[in-house]
């Protein structure tokens, strides 16, 4: 059993709002490096770890995890619609091991995942049923958020069930890092938003669409510096890069919900789906190292915008050669 990790961020923008040319190469040319890690290392299964914005989950019963025993693409943002390929009792015996772990996670049947879960399988598989999925929802949207010691218990116990696993295993993590677009929150709700939030009605396309030309009117906006939300936080994004890279993940225990979404902005909540991903691999494998690392603050995006993989070795002279190159390695 090998493991391999690819965490990046998604955004509902890819297609909607460009950066300038040299920028959107950059970033295609980090996601052309993540495919290639990928093929090279033909995955048996692929963990998804990734976070939902009220497509799937809503406050009638927000659970902080979830595995899908089934699952099923929304199609919002342009993203795939349709069934994930999920080995439906392999699932279930992951999620039987990390509740035996201590981890108390919730299943389902008909699990319904965004463009925060299916943009990394688009991009880096092809499509969402390519390879067989096992999506972990960890939710990074709806506060109260679970701690973030939780965070990598999480991730420590899917990573201990899969070092009994025949074969080779892709951990993806989705989302982030600083980054504060407009998704609606609870404590500012009006009241259909909140009837919304509560998934009191499973949201229409045409409701879809008016939430989706919020996102874009505001990261045009945003990239003019007239938006009314957050800056990127590329300093709090460098220290996240380092610390996953350190692979001492246990520093991230003492960073609080309030904090992070106060430095980094409300949807930074994203990057645990980035500290499960390597806390899976660090308990699967025991070490791991980081090969390749892109990262670029991108406000047409509204992202600190990260692309980054890793291998289940042990650190050898760094970041790859191949990362040079491409011109993605990290300063
Ligand atoms: O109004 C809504 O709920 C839609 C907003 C939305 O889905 C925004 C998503 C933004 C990201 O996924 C992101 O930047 O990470
Ligand atoms: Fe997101």
């Amino acid at each position: 059993m090998t493991l391999a990790l690819v965490c990046t961020s998604h955004s509902p923008l890819l297609e909607f709002n460009d950066p300038p040319p040299e920028v959107r190469t950059e970033v295609d040319r980090a996601f052309a490096q993540a495919r290639q890690f990928i093929e090279d290392y033909e995955p048996d299964l692929v963990v998804s770890f990734a976070p939902d914005h009220y497509n799937g989950f809503f406050y009638k019963l927000m659970p902080p995890f979830c595995i899908g025993l089934e699952a099923s693409g929304v199609g919002d943002f342009g993203s795939s619609a349709g069934p994930l390929d999920v080995p439906s009792a392999l699932a279930e015996q992951m999620a039987q091991s990390v509740l035996d772990q201590g981890v108390d996670i919730a299943v389902s049947l008909e699990m319904e995942v965004d463009h925060g879960a299916v943009q990394p399988l688009e991009i880096l598989l092809g499509g969402i049923a390519t390879k067989p999925v096992i999506p972990i929802f960890v939710n990074s949207v709806a506060a109260p958020f679970a701690p973030m010691k939780r965070i990598r218990l999480l991730g420590e116990a899917v990573g201990t069930f899969l070092k009994n696993f025949d074969g080779n295993v892709l951990l993806l993590g989705s989302g982030g890092l600083s980054h504060d677009p407009p998704v609606p929150r609870l404590e500012a709700a009006t009241g259909e938003q909140r009837k919304m939030l509560l998934g009191c009605n499973h949201p229409t396309a045409a409701a879809r669409s008016v939430r989706q030309q919020r996102v874009i009117d505001t990261a045009k906006a945003f990239t003019r510096g007239e938006a009314g939300i957050m800056d990127l936080a590329p300093e709090w994004d460098r220290q996240l890069l380092d610390i996953l890279a350190s692979g001492e993940l246990e520093q991230l225990d003492a960073w609080t919900a309030k904090e992070m979404a106060a430095t980094a902005g409300n949807s930074a909540h994203e990057v645990r789906t980035w500290v499960a991903a390597h806390n899976a691999l660090k308990a699967a494998a025991g070490q791991y190292t980081v090969t390749s690392e892109y990262y670029r603050p991108i406000p047409e995006y509204i992202a600190g915008f990260a692309v980054t993989t890793a291998v289940s070795v042990p650190k050898t002279a760094g970041l790859t050669e191949t990362a040079v190159a491409a011109g993605t390695v990290r300063a």
